[in-house]
């Protein structure tokens, strides 16, 4: 409770710090009206009968006034709790979201964005169900004050009437309460441990309802998928369910005996009435404080409060596990700027320009694998130079432009750009050699922003350079057919708006690298760029890429032969370490890898096997 208050204010000072003031001052509230009822009800005989003792009608009338206007305030302090509670819960949710995405973000390494303990954890944060912090925020100040209420009615019981039976009710209220939040505690167990079955089963929907919505249903995957949504949805509820169904019993023996301590209390109240022992003021007061005190078992508020501390804990703990993530395997991620070179402090070379990258010696495993992708790696792509890299399927070759990237931290060897170990720059410095790359990938970005806003990105758009390099791309002429042009928002789901199909995408992916390359950045990396299109127009257009890219460092990576040919330099990659490497007319001289791989490509083409 202690930690969610504390939570409440600091997401909103004011309306948190508000929101408990007013459950103390509604519990006060409610004590009052509790004595207010004891004392009207203790002086209405006499009142009536008017003896000389009677109190007078205005001492009456302004007792009476007194308790309904502790009523109304105490109606007027649950509405201002409840648009509180509101507010503060919407607060809530932005302080939530900026926290786990400033976790996500926090660093230009991409680790912990693959790690599935940190995906867990970042889900747990945001909340699943109703295991989520606006759950507990919406109960705290309910709890806070059927707390104070509590206390105060044992008081008054305590004093008025019998002080076991005080004891023994406050006491069985303690007891729903802590089991209450124990039942909730235990399940939040259950709930961790069925977060794994809860992201696949977010993974299924998130598959049928967006990324892969179109295809699933045009090729009648649409029912497979939703099975499988309710089958690791089901999985993850069943440990759940299973830990309710055995506390249900219990649950229901711990009321029980709260409600068998009431009984014993009205039985007791009842004999002292019939003794005689109490007047009517004590009897009134006592009875009212009483089913106040019984009232204040407020399990519900306390198993809610409880639901909240799992996703609280996941908060907190969020960025430590992306830190873990992030290091795993990589060394420590902790930036060792001293002695190291800086772009910003020391730069050997002007920020723009082409950058002259080598890999030495260079080591590489993605963290949780036993698996070697590179294995004392070399290469060295001289500043303005365009590499060309070949190799089979999973030979590590984009693995290699993400460790370009900085993405990743080698296992062993260094990555020297420009005479700067990437290894030794902090985020800031790798988010700027980051904006250096105009990268275009196989799996590229598509966005549904706006035609221009997926080729500028966080750029202003510039619109000359925008039609010189779409018309390089040969994406003009689509991006002109959209109903509103480059202002097209690229999205069927929202009204006005366009579709491209794959190779314009790819051809839109084209026009953002160069876009990039026109602004300055000095590398441009091509991973099968063009993989959509034919193999004479790709080969045409990052022929054309590469001529306009000239003063760039090119890294080209193709399957095809015709497209990687013109590279200065060819390089096969092979077990993790360049095999072969030399132009084009060099390496088919030398009769090696690379020949056989290119021989039984031409001859395919030859025999019209592909789509030459
Ligand atoms: N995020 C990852 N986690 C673990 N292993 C990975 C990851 N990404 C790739 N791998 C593995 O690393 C190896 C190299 O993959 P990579 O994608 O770099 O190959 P590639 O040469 O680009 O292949 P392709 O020509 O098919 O695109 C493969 O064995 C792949 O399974």
């Amino acid at each position: 409770m202690f930690a969610l208050a504390r939570f409440s204010i600091a997401v909103a000072p004011w309306v948190g710090g508000g929101l408990l003031t007013v459950a103390i001052l509604s519990a006060v509230t409610s004590l009052v009206v509790t004595v207010l009822v004891g004392q009207v009800v203790g002086a209405a005989p006499d009142f009536v009968a008017g003896g000389p003792d009677a109190p007078s009608l205005i001492a009456f009338s302004l007792m009476v006034g007194a308790l309904v206007l502790m009523f109304t305030v105490d109606g007027v302090l649950t509405v201002v709790s409840n648009m509180a509670t509101t507010r503060l819960t919407y607060d809530s949710d932005l302080v939530i979201n900026r926290a786990i995405s400033a976790t996500m973000t926090a660093s230009s390494r991409i680790g912990h964005l693959e790690s599935p303990a940190v995906s867990d954890e970042s889900r747990r944060a945001r909340g699943i169900g109703n295991r989520a912090i606006w759950v507990g925020l919406v109960s705290l100040a309910d709890l806070v004050r059927s707390r104070l209420m509590a206390i105060g009615s044992a008081v008054l019981v305590g004093v008025l009437f019998s002080w076991p039976i005080a004891v023994l009710l406050l006491a069985t209220s303690g007891l729903v309460e802590w089991w209450s939040a124990r039942m909730s505690a235990v399940e939040g167990v259950s709930w961790r441990s069925g977060t794994k079955s809860g992201r696949e089963a977010d993974y299924a929907y998130e598959l049928g309802m967006e990324t892969a919505a179109k295809e699933l249903r045009v090729f009648g995957f649409g029912p497979w998928l939703m099975d499988r949504y309710v089958r690791d949805w089901r999985a993850g509820m069943v440990p759940l369910w299973r830990v309710r169904r055995v506390a249900a019993l219990r649950t229901m023996a711990v009321y029980a005996a709260h409600l068998a301590a009431l009984a014993i209390a009205v039985w007791v109240l009842v004999r002292d009435v019939n003794t005689g022992a109490l007047g009517l003021t004590a009897v009134a007061t006592s009875l009212a404080a009483l089913l106040r005190l019984a009232m204040s078992a407020n399990g519900v508020a306390a198993a809610s409060v409880e639901r909240a501390m799992s996703p609280l804990q996941a908060l907190r703990s969020l960025p430590e596990t992306a830190l873990a993530a992030r290091e795993s395997g990589h060394g420590n991620d902790t930036p060792q700027v001293s002695g190291a070179k800086s772009f910003f402090v020391d730069p050997p070379r002007p920020l723009s320009g082409p950058p002259e990258v080598r890999f030495e010696g260079v080591w590489f495993r993605y963290p949780g694998s036993d698996v070697d992708v590179l294995r004392g790696l070399d290469l060295r792509m001289g500043a303005g130079e365009a590499i060309g890299l070949v190799g089979l399927n999973g030979a590590g070759k984009s693995t290699l432009v993400h460790l370009l990237a900085g993405a990743y931290r080698p296992s062993a060897g260094r990555i020297v750009v420009d005479g700067v170990d990437l290894a030794d720059l902090d985020d800031q410095e790798l988010a700027a050699w980051q904006r250096r790359l105009a990268p275009v990938t196989q799996d590229f970005l598509r966005l549904p922003l706006t035609a221009a806003e997926n080729v500028t990105l966080a750029e202003p758009v510039n619109q000359e350079r925008l039609a010189t390099v779409a018309a390089t791309a040969g994406v003009d002429a689509a991006v002109g057919n959209l109903p509103r042009g480059w202002d097209t928002i690229l999205d069927r789901s929202v009204s006005n708006s366009g579709e491209l199909s794959g190779g314009q995408w790819q051809r839109l992916a084209l026009t953002r690298a160069l876009y990039a390359v026109e602004g300055g950045a000095g590398l441009l990396v091509l991973d099968e760029p063009a993989a959509a299109l034919d193999v004479r127009s790709e080969a045409e257009l990052v022929d054309r890429y590469l001529r306009l890219a000239t003063g760039v460092t090119s890294l080209l990576i193709s399957h095809r032969f015709s497209v990687v040919r013109n590279a200065d330099r060819i390089c096969v990659l092979e077990h993790g370490v360049i095999a072969e490497q030399g132009s084009h007319d060099e390496l088919l001289k030398m009769d090696g890898r690379y020949a056989r791989m290119f021989e039984l490509q031409a001859a395919r083409y030859v025999d019209g096997g592909a789509d030459a």
